[in-house]
């Protein structure tokens, strides 16, 4: 069997006197989505900060492609394609779509540059047929020379997740890529995630909306209270009496 895309074993965090985490174990699988699943406070956001480097874990340990990633920071796990994108969108405020999207390209080359070198070394031209091809797939090619202020929030997301992908990811963490977008945003931007992302970089994805998450994946992950209720395939999960007992009959979209 393949090494798993990440291995983590026995995530645990506290804080103060919360167990957030309590000896989470999961595998991603190379090329396939990995849903994490579980009611508001259940660990999910604090296990893919553990992941991406920004939170260090009390106990536990992470192994990315084959190599143990426990003493990176969060710029290094970055640099190994490790990419994570967030609840609330992070985009350069005074570039256009088309200089973020080619940030994103251009960093993707050039891993040390800084933004202020970007400014000086703008190589369009070199990556100019891509960002075409990012801004058609992502249905942002009208919105290229707009800022992202005047983009609505469905355009500004598929612009976060489109430059997570110019920036060449290993591997893809998606804090819930649906949040707040609008129910046609939504299904766009599942359709996208499937044409574009599906089956070529791992993904660990979580979300609230269960309708996308059985579409999009291959195993789905459910916490309640820092530990792992069940794991296994979408109808696995679906049948489980016991995660219907403590989580999905909750959901009002399920
Ligand atoms: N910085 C923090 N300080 C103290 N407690 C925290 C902190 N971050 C998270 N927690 C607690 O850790 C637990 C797990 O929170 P976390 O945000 O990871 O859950 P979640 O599953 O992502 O929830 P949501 O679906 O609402 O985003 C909760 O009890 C939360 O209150």
């Amino acid at each position: 069997m393949n090494q798993p895309a990440l291995d983590m074993r026995d995530i645990t965090v506290r804080f103060g006197g919360i167990l957030a985490l309590n000896q989470v174990s999961l595998s991603l699988r190379p090329g396939s989505v990995h849903a994490l699943i579980g009611p508001n406070g259940a660990g999910k956001t604090t296990l893919v900060s553990v992941l991406s480097g920004e939170r260090r874990p009390d106990g536990g340990s992470v192994v990315m492609n084959g190599r143990n990633i426990d003493g990176l920071n969060a710029l290094r796990r970055a640099r190994l394609g490790l990419t994570r994108t967030y609840q609330l969108t992070a985009l350069f405020p005074r570039m256009t779509v088309r200089e973020n999207l080619l940030l994103s390209l251009v960093a993707c080359d050039r891993p040390g540059l800084g933004i202020a070198d970007f400014f000086r070394w703008r190589d369009f031209d070199r990556h100019a047929t891509e960002v075409d091809d990012f801004l058609e797939r992502f249905a942002l090619r009208d919105k290229a020379a707009v800022h992202p202020a005047l983009l609505s929030h469905g355009d500004r997301r598929r612009l976060e997740i489109a430059m997570a992908l110019a920036s060449g990811p290993k591997i893809l963490l998606l804090d819930e890529p649906l949040a707040g977008l609008s129910l046609a945003d939504a299904e766009a931007l599942v359709k996208m995630i499937e044409t574009t992302i599906k089956g070529r970089i791992p993904i660990l994805l979580i979300e609230h909306d269960m309708d996308a998450v059985f579409y999009l994946s291959d195993e789905i992950t459910v916490m309640v209270n820092g530990t792992v209720l069940a794991s296994g395939s979408p109808a696995m999960i679906k049948a489980s009496a016991e995660v219907q007992a403590a989580y999905l009959s909750e959901e009002d979209d399920f």
